[in-house]
């Protein structure tokens, strides 16, 4: 451990830059050593690099390079005679992004669309400005290459409810076939189960490095009475080691996955660095038309025959859709924009996964993950020359499990999920998290400066099907400016209880007699502005809530997918805008209701399924004229 005096502003200063030059060793070696994780030959490329111009129309044009946008475009374009092109405002995946532990380089740099919240004084108190920080990719693969890879359907009963709610096609049993579909299990005693698939373009593997305190974490859950199961299975209750999207131990965003294997393709063309602002909408026929894009300074408008599919994500589908004329009437006509349609509930249902976290428990013994026992070039020998060693890992999600609240529907359906976590905010002495979580020097001071370096374990422990519901409006009329987001946490009472009751779960866990044996204790300094209330009061874990919560990042809705009868849906159950011909919004966005587990497998899933719906719609399922894969 680092004695406490030499914890100090330089300090951090000389670790920041430790981890900057770290970062370029990395990759310096990995050009060197690793040439088939760099895979330079391999990668996607854009078609002006590849000396080709646009098309004169295309039959597709896919709107984000993201989770899903990689999926539908390797979809379509399986079609021989359809020309399909692939629109994506940022550039190539990094090969330092590779390593699983070096996920946080994708935030809060060029890759990162850098969100923020509008500011409430219900949230984010202990954030400079009162704002939320709200990552999202901007990076061919989109956020599934920033992501942690986690892999989690969500529970059966999310997608029954869809079903209810009118979503024909979106039962469980309609989707696992396409879970299937995408995957590659490989993970022994897994790839047997009638839950999961081989032989598909996703691969699912375990990380290759789980830190020494996972184990005794791991011992505390079962203390606790929880099962050690695969939460993808047959019941959600239960924990895990978490596995995720990873090949050979490193990242398999949906850009490796989906787009590398048919970069060759000649009908498919895939364009980086092109910010799409709007789609032109004729006003008669109300049929999509034009794609209008920014790339390297220059404006193009090109023409589609079929179909436009917008899967730009949870924040930037609703803003292009808005910006094409699409939404609340009002909205857009005070913004100058012409409504092609009457209206349209764009933006409305904004939904997210939020946790309790930040409340930390040290342990005695060196067995969680500091930033030097992780950033080591030990660790870096190891990645490059044997795939393991403690870069491949992802501390901050070990080990992941569901809990039922005393509010849940019913015990087999839990609506709290936990990552255990042998890291937290104190642990690697404020030169990552502080920085990219943006908290204000008093609350990082006086909460986990105390405390910094020192091994130690978190939960996230977050609430999973939220009640409150959240919006976001444009800002302008220019694509540039991000849209106002106005998340609207824990405004339903039901919430803010769920929420505490997780927040307890990391103090029982600390009890256990396995985390007692390592000296397990809570950090005793409280929460900035919450002095003065009992510790681990109800009062008290709310208002520390309202200071710092973390979001998973798993936003979902605002594009909502429903029937004609219900008035707030913005797609139909074949993600076809209602009102529109010629156009699908297929990502996040499109959930009803946010599942039970993580957005990035499902966001798959919806690649291949509307896929499908698009080949069926235009009667084009025929293999034998296809590229397969
Ligand atoms: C840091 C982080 C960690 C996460 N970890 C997990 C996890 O472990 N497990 C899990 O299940 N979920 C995780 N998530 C959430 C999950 O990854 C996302 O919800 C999911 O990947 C979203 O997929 P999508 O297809 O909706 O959008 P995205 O993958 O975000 O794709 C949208 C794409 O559209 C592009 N785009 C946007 N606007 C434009 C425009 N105007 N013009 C052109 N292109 C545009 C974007 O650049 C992006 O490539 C994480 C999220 C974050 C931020």
């Amino acid at each position: 451990m680092i004695p406490a005096w030499l914890v100090t502003v330089p300090t951090t200063a000389l670790l920041f830059l430790f981890y900057v030059t770290f970062y370029h060793d990395m990759e310096f070696a990995m050009w060197m050593y690793r040439p088939d994780i760099v895979d330079a030959n391999g990668r996607v490329r854009d078609l002006q690099e590849l000396g080709r111009h646009f098309r004169d129309g295309y039959d597709f044009i896919v709107v984000g390079a993201g989770t899903a946008g990689c999926v539908v475009a390797n979809r379509l374009s399986e079609v021989k005679g359809w020309k399909v092109l692939l629109l994506e405002a940022g550039r190539d995946e990094t090969v330092v992004g590779e390593v699983p532990a070096m996920m946080t380089t994708y935030q809060t740099t060029t890759t990162d669309w850098m969100y923020k919240t509008e500011p409430d004084p219900g949230y984010c108190r202990g954030i400079d400005d009162g704002r939320c920080i709200w990552r999202s990719g901007k990076v061919l693969g989109g956020t599934s290459t920033m992501s942690a890879m986690v892999y989690t359907r969500g529970n059966k009963r999310d997608y029954d409810k869809w079903k209810c709610m009118g979503n024909d096609g979106w039962s469980y049993k309609d989707v696992l076939p396409y879970f299937k579909k995408s995957e590659d299990m490989r993970i022994d005693g897994l790839r047997d189960s009638p839950y999961h698939g081989i032989g598909g373009y996703v691969t699912l593997e375990e990380y290759r490095y789980y830190s020494p305190l996972i184990k005794y974490l791991f011992k505390g859950i079962e203390e606790l009475g929880y099962t050690l199961r695969d939460i993808n299975g047959e019941s959600q209750n239960g924990f895990m080691h978490s596995y995720g999207t990873l090949r050979n131990g490193f990242r398999c965003s949906t850009a490796k996955a989906f787009l590398r294997p048919v970069r060759d393709r000649p009908n498919l063309d895939v364009s980086l660095e092109s910010h799409v602002e709007s789609v032109i909408i004729d006003p008669l026929s109300k049929t999509a038309g034009e794609v209008v894009f920014v790339k390297r300074g220059y404006r193009y408008h090109v023409s589609v025959h079929k179909e436009v599919i917008i899967s730009a994500g949870v924040i930037n589908s609703p803003q292009i859709l808005m910006l094409s004329g699409v939404g609340p009437a009002k909205h857009l006509k005070e913004l100058g924009i012409y409504p092609v349609i009457s209206d349209l509930k764009v933006g409305d249902n904004l939904q997210d996964n939020i946790c309790a976290s930040g409340i930390v428990y040290t342990v005695d013994a060196p067995v969680g993950t500091t930033l030097l026992n992780f950033l080591s070039f030990s660790g870096l020998s190891d990645m490059l020359f044997n795939s393991n060693g403690t870069l491949m890992g992802i501390p901050a999600a070990h080990g992941v499990g569901f809990q039922s609240s005393s509010i849940a529907d019913s015990p087999d359906y839990p609506d709290i999920k936990h990552y255990l976590a042998p890291m937290a905010e104190n642990t690697e002495g404020g030169v990552i998290f502080k920085y990219m979580n943006r908290f204000t020097d008093s609350f990082y001071n006086k909460v986990y400066k105390p405390i910094a370096f020192k091994d130690s374990f978190m939960t996230w422990s977050c609430l999973m099907r939220p009640k409150s519901r959240g919006y976001l409006r444009l800002r302008s009329r220019n694509s540039t400016l991000h849209p106002m987001i106005y998340p609207k946490y824990m405004t339903h009472p039901d919430d803010v209880k769920v929420l505490v009751e997780a927040a307890r779960f990391s103090g029982k866990l600390s009890k256990t007699f396995a985390l007692r044996k390592i000296g397990a204790k809570l950090n005793p300094n409280k929460f900035l502005g919450c002095e003065h209330l009992e510790m681990m009061s109800d009062e008290y874990l709310e208002c520390s809530l309202r200071t710092y919560l973390m979001s998973l990042w798993q936003f979902a809705g605002t594009c909502k997918m429903g029937p004609a009868t219900d008035p707030d849906a913005v797609v139909d159950p074949r993600l076809r805008v209602y009102g529109v011909r010629g156009l699908r919004v297929a990502d996040a966005s499109i959930m009803p209701n946010i599942i039970t587990g993580g957005t990035y497998a499902p966001c798959i899933m919806i690649g291949e399924k509307v896929s499908d719906m698009i080949k069926d719609d235009w009667h084009q399922h025929f293999y034998n004229q296809s590229f397969s894969g």
